[in-house]
């Protein structure tokens, strides 16, 4: 079925966020307004600076971005500060591994059911147990004392990152008004990477100045805090206008309508907003009971997304592109570092691992904050071109640095201690920076603009798929890493995430083309042109 056939399924807004062009783009109904409707003269209902209530929606997209990064940084000096304490033993390789990659497995498998629930039980009662989960998953961490509790507590904060990570963008993005919709998208990132590097100050502070028995409980408990405080805010913010209209409660929406509109609110205005949610709820779910009588099938409107994904030539395109980011963001061997990190710089002998480490974290930020300044100038294509070299070079850099240096083994113990840090392990720190920087120019931050690449009708289940293949290659990296650099030796295990990279670059150069300042049509036109739009 050609896309022409069913252009009401998929309106609501993705859970990325949209384009900026989409408020150029013909086939987008969603207004000014951000919430979706079916006029487009009223572009003046824009709120012309943010109101508090946009403030509240930032505050609450930029908790559970922090809440991510927390959880995903805390592991690195978690790991180097557990000694014995869980079942009384050091751990070895595979029980860190195991640990640290717990989270983003049970985030990959819980996200396609935190859709279905966000659209049974409503959005924001899916985030307040996204945050109970956060929260009870950092308790159970803090009180452990086997390797077990460990990987339970793990897991159920990765429950609540899948939850949390598809249901926020997805809150924001039918609250917002549009021109802000791109930029809280953007914050998500900036939070992350952010939420890392609080993780990391406060395992150095604790691991270095707290309790040494007491002190990784304190790290991964503290994980609770941000929960609690989103929990709060959240209590005070509304359901999203487009569900409470989908299970018949219009005039709440209403209500909710108003508050977003700040005092622009009044009579036409509002009413348009609700009367244009309520046609295309009821045509969307027309449209689904049509397809379904025709097929037989209750399913129909997924199915028929996943037709249009996988059988039209543009979108499949799309598809190939945006996964081949979000793998590559995962298998070029980032989080390697953002979770073992603290593990590395101990077996090179630095002395305080967890401060040295930081380094990481705080590249990491930095240079997200440059890449987000720079994206739209540059172009997304250019800009990856431009920086993975530099990923490469540290890697291979650091692969070289490695092989002068004779390590304890992974699961080293104080009896095995290395030598001190020499004149190699500062040269692969500084090559670890290198490529650090590189990263969070590019590939940190690039995927995840995969909103852009989908036409509207595939771009939810488009972005769902291209987000789990990055849980999935998340997952891989956590998993394989420590056993990796046992194996093979770190020289190689390097040289492997720069073959990777290098591969990434060729298929970057062959097959995205460059979508910086194309409407959502101009861009999905480059996609169907012989070359994939790249020559
Ligand atoms: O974009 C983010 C960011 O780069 C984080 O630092 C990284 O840990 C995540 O995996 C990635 O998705």
């Amino acid at each position: 079925m050609s896309s022409a056939e069913q252009p009401l399924i998929s309106r609501r807004p993705s859970p990325e966020g949209d384009h900026p062009d989409d408020e150029d783009d013909d086939d987008d109904n969603t207004n000014d307004t951000g919430l979706d409707t079916a006029t487009d003269d009223d572009a003046a209902l824009t709120p012309a600076s943010p109101t508090l209530f946009i403030y509240l929606l930032t505050l609450s997209a930029g908790i559970s971005g922090l809440l991510f990064g927390y959880d995903t940084g805390v592991i690195s000096s978690t790991l180097v500060s557990l000694g014995t304490a869980l079942s009384a033993q050091p751990l070895t390789p595979l029980s860190k591994s195991i640990i640290t990659s717990s989270t983003s497995l049970l985030a990959l498998l819980i996200s396609p059911f935190s859709s279905v629930l966000a659209d049974k039980l409503g959005r924001k009662r899916i985030i307040l147990l996204a945050d109970a989960l956060f929260a009870i998953g950092a308790l159970v961490q803090a009180c452990s004392s086997t390797v077990a509790q460990m990987v339970l507590g793990r897991s159920v904060v990765g429950m609540a990152v899948g939850a949390a990570s598809f249901v926020v963008p997805l809150y924001i993005a039918e609250l917002a008004p549009a021109r802000f919709r791109g930029r809280l998208v953007t914050m998500n990132v900036i939070f992350i990477t952010l939420g890392q590097v609080v993780a990391y100050v406060v395992g150095w502070g604790l691991g270095e100045y707290g309790d040494e028995r007491t002190a990784w409980r304190w790290m991964v408990g503290l994980g609770a805090l941000p929960a609690v405080v989103q929990a709060v805010v959240m209590v005070v913010m509304p359901e999203t206008p487009r569900w409470l209209v989908m299970v018949g409660r219009p005039g709440e929406a209403r209500r909710v309508v108003e508050r977003v509109l700040g005092g622009k609110g009044e009579g036409r205005a509002v009413d348009a907003t609700v009367k244009g949610i309520e046609i295309e709820v009821r045509e969307e779910s027309e449209g689904r009971r049509l397809r379904g009588m025709r097929t037989g099938d209750r399913r129909a409107g997924w199915m028929d997304s996943a037709d249009e994904l996988f059988g039209v030539r543009r979108n499949r395109r799309a598809l190939a592109i945006a996964c081949l980011l979000q793998g590559l963001q995962q298998l070029c061997g980032f989080n390697s570092l953002m979770y073992f990190s603290a593990t590395i710089f101990s077996m090179l002998g630095f002395p305080i691992p967890t401060l040295t480490s930081l380094v990481v974290a705080v590249t990491n930020f930095v240079f997200t904050l440059v890449a987000l300044f720079l994206i739209d100038r540059i172009g997304r294509r250019r800009i990856l071109l431009w920086s993975i070299p530099f990923m490469v070079a540290g890697l291979l850099l650091a692969a070289y640095g490695f092989s002068f240096i004779k390590l304890a083994a992974t699961d080293s113990t104080d009896n095995d201690k290395p030598s001190p840090a020499n004149g190699a392990a500062v040269a692969i720190l500084v090559s670890i920076m290198v490529y650090v920087a590189g990263y969070a120019l590019g590939l940190g931050n690039v995927p995840w603009m995969q909103s852009e690449l989908f036409a509207l009708n595939v771009r939810s289940l488009g972005s769902g798929v291209a987000t789990a293949t990055n849980w999935g290659a998340n997952f891989v990296i956590g998993l394989t890493f420590l056993l990796l650099m046992d194996a093979l030796t770190p020289s190689w295990t390097f040289v492997l995430y720069a073959v990777i990279c290098a591969a990434g670059y060729g298929l970057i150069w062959g097959f995205y083309p460059e979508t910086a300042g194309l409407s959502l049509e101009e861009a999905a036109n480059l996609l169907e042109d012989d070359h994939w739009g790249v020559r």
